[in-house]
This record gives structure tokens, C-alpha cells and sequence, in this order.
């Protein structure tokens, strides 16, 4: 039994019909990415399977069950975590306190703060520092670990390399591929060298549909069945 499974999901935007049809399945363990051109249905299939906006039609299950239509608390306190887009932290907060508000209750807050700074040294040195006067970089890597420390099963991860500088893209490429050893990870990226290399499989999404899926080890990022589907 996979652990997510989406069967023939179509979603909506007012009449805007942005999911047309789409099934994937990611196994415990797998690293899954999910590429595409811009504005295909990418973070939308995220927003699904969180039941952001639930599908009109088809269905999500988690582990064998039937999650269409839960409430999205439902569906994070199920084990699913979210590293949304636009490094979704509280700028007011420091970077201490914003990794204590996303340590489930009744868990060791100290030893997901250690692990948060292991990760990321950088946040260990910026840690009495409000959220929103880090570097872009920063600020991606303390959404990172955000989601490293909810103890998820499954993490939805949108676009980590957007907008980053080389340096740390592969800085956040190390901290993916190491939570990527505890948990399962469907990986939203632009960036295909990047996604390849940290995924085990991919689909391809275009206009709202799965045209092409596989294993990493079978294509490389210049693959003719990318190109049809990435280049602008
Ligand atoms: N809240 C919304 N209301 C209406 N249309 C939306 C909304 N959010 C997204 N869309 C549209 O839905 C389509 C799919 O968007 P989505 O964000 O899922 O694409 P994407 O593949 O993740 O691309 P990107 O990388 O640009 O985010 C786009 O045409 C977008 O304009």
C-alpha cells in the first residue's frame, strides 16, 4: 500500500479547471518529484492532497485511507508537513521561537532545536535574531527545518530552490537529502539537476495532467522527454 495516493484528481479554481485527471502514488521511503512548467498544477496538487482545495472529483488517500474532503488539520496532524513556496515563517518572531511553534505537542523541543542548528549552523548564529531580517537564503532555511521538525511521515516541499543563490541551493539540497532519510518527500522543483538528484522517481505535470513518470536512474536533466515538457 503507498502512502499517498492520488486516483484521477481533478481540482478547481472557480471555474478555472487547473487538475484534470491527475494520479500519482508515493511509497514510505521515496523521494518523489513533481516537475513541470510554471503554472501547470504543480503547487496545486500540494494544495489538494492537503485539502487546501479539495478535488471536485477523485480521490486522496493516506495510507490507505480516504482523506477527499478532511480538514486540512486533519490531514498535518495525520503526519503530512508542508514547506510551502513563499518561506512561509513568522517575521516577527525570532528564529528560535519559530522553530518552538512548529515542534509538535509533547515533543523534546530541545533536541528538535539542536537538530534545526546540526542542520543549518547558520541558524544557531541568527538564533535571538527576528525571522524577517534573515537573508532569503535564511529564511528558506528555517521553513526547511520548520518541516523538519513537525516529525512528519510525509513532507510536501514547494519550490526550496526558488530565488536562491548557488551556494545555498546546495545547502538546502543537504538538508533535503538528510530528511529525506527519516521521511518521505514529494519535492515540488524547478530545478531538475536538483530534482533528479534528490528524487528516486518523478512525474512530469503539464497543463494538469501526468504525462511522463519514472525512475531518476533512467533519464538525465537534458533528457529529450524533459525538454519537451520544461523548456519555456
Ligand atoms: N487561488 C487561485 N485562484 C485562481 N487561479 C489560481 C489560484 N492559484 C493558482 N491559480 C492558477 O492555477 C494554475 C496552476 O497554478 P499552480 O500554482 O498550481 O502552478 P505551478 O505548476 O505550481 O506553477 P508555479 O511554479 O508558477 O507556482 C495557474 O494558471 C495559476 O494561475
Amino acid at each position: 500500500m503507498s502512502l499517498l495516493s492520488l486516483e484521477a484528481v481533478h481540482t478547481y479554481y472557480g471555474d478555472s479547471h487547473i487538475l484534470e485527471g491527475v494520479s500519482l502514488e508515493v511509497d514510505r521511503g521515496e523521494v518523489v518529484a513533481l516537475v513541470g512548467r510554471n503554472g501547470v498544477g504543480k503547487t496545486t496538487t500540494l494544495r489538494t492532497i492537503l485539502q487546501l482545495t479539495p478535488p471536485s472529483e477523485g480521490q486522496v488517500w493516506l495510507r490507505g485511507e480516504d482523506i477527499t474532503g478532511a480538514d486540512t488539520h486533519e490531514v498535518a496532524d495525520a503526519g503530512v508537513g508542508w514547506i510551502p513556496e513563499n518561506r512561509r515563517i513568522f517575521s516577527r518572531l525570532t528564529v528560535e521561537e519559530n522553530i518552538h511553534v512548529a515542534v509538535p505537542e509533547g515533543r523534546n523541543i530541545d533536541a528538535a532545536r539542536e537538530r534545526a542548528y546540526e542542520t543549518f549552523p547558520d541558524l544557531r548564529e541568527h538564533r535571538h535574531r527576528d525571522a524577517g531580517t534573515l537573508s532569503g537564503g535564511q529564511q528558506q532555511m528555517l521553513a526547511i527545518v520548520r518541516g523538519l521538525v513537525g516529525d512528519n511521515d510525509l513532507l510536501l516541499v514547494d519550490e526550496p530552490s526558488e530565488g536562491l543563490a548557488p551556494l545555498i541551493v546546495s545547502a538546502v539540497a543537504d538538508a533535503l537529502a538528510a530528511t529525506a532519510t527519516e521521511t518521505t518527500v514529494l519535492l515540488v522543483e524547478q530545478n531538475l539537476p536538483l530534482a533528479l538528484d534528490l528524487a528516486d522517481r518523478f512525474y512530469v505535470l503539464d497543463d494538469g495532467q501526468v504525462v511522463d513518470s519514472g525512475d531518476t536512474n533512467e533519464v538525465d536533466d537534458d533528457d529529450e522527454r524533459f525538454r519537451r515538457y520544461l523548456s519555456a
